[in-house]
């Protein structure tokens, strides 16, 4: 049966996704698969379907394109916010890692994505370590900062980030029985007291243009390990997001999401 969609990106993160807030619609992983498949199917990163909620404006269940479902995606989010907000004041967003709420416009939004989890079971790890300079390494990749943003990320400071095999080390990382549920791998370069580079290696996706929960975590990494002010411009492959750890333990990211194109599928 065709079923309509919209294809959206937060700075080329892209994205799918299916409305079922009137209607009853679930995805198996292999139709996730489908519809991600950059070959065959519409293609994209991660794929979200909007399901009624009520304690928010609406539901976003994630998927990513490996058909695993997640609890996070914070350039998703700005996506889903900008579908719902219709320019009203705030606009609320259930997940499965919690209540997103924040501004939407017609160009993007500005999320609270909620407070940080730093402890050793919260990233989650297998066993105890202190996650602001995890004593363990990968190739060139060292001594990472863990951080949960609502999903697991791993994030490694370096001199050059353009020296960094990422495509070699992500999914080693990313797989490593230290982390259960696996995890995001962000490689950072900071610039300046206010501004960061980032990469990052998506569990369930791959190397992404970008990562709002990646960019999120590496502000919060780089703001523990005393490298940044709070107010961070996190500079990622597809373009800039701006970061704010506040004072409150929340973390407010506000950048674009842009609408591609409509379509229908057949599932
Ligand atoms: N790959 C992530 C989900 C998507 C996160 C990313 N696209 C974002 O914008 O936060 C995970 O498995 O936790």
């Amino acid at each position: 049966m065709a079923r309509p969609f919209i294809k959206m990106h937060g700075l080329g993160n892209d994205f799918v996704v299916f409305d079922a807030r009137d209607d009853e619609f679930s995805l198996s992983a292999d139709q996730v698969r489908a519809v991600a498949d950059r070959r065959t199917g519409v293609g994209c990163d991660q794929l979200f379907v909007m399901e009624p909620s009520d304690k928010a404006d609406v539901f976003m269940r994630i998927y990513n394109a490996d058909g695993s479902e997640v609890a996070a995606c914070g350039n998703g989010a700005r996506c889903i916010a900008r579908l719902v907000g219709d320019g009203r004041e705030t606009v609320r967003i259930e997940t499965l890692a919690g209540l997103i709420e924040g501004r939407a416009d017609g160009a993007g939004a500005a999320l609270d994505m909620g407070a940080p989890k730093l402890g050793w079971q919260e990233i989650p790890l297998a066993y105890a370590m202190d996650t602001l300079e995890m004593p363990v390494g990968w190739g060139m990749l060292e001594r990472p900062v863990g951080v949960n943003m609502g999903n697991p990320h791993a994030v490694f400071f370096v001199e050059r980030l353009d020296d960094v095999p990422i495509t070699e080390l992500g999914p080693e990382i990313e797989t490593d029985p230290l982390f259960p549920e696996k995890v995001n791998v962000g490689v950072a370069e900071v610039l300046a007291p206010d501004a960061v580079r980032l990469k990052v290696w998506e569990r369930g996706a791959g190397l992404t243009q970008a990562c709002g929960t990646g960019a999120c975590a590496a502000a919060v990494a780089a703001m523990r390990r005393k490298l940044t002010e709070r107010k961070v411009t996190v500079h990622l492959p597809g373009g800039a997001l701006e970061i704010e750890w506040r004072e409150d333990g929340h973390v407010l990211m506000t950048g674009p999401a842009e609408i591609s194109f409509t379509g229908q599928i057949d599932l």
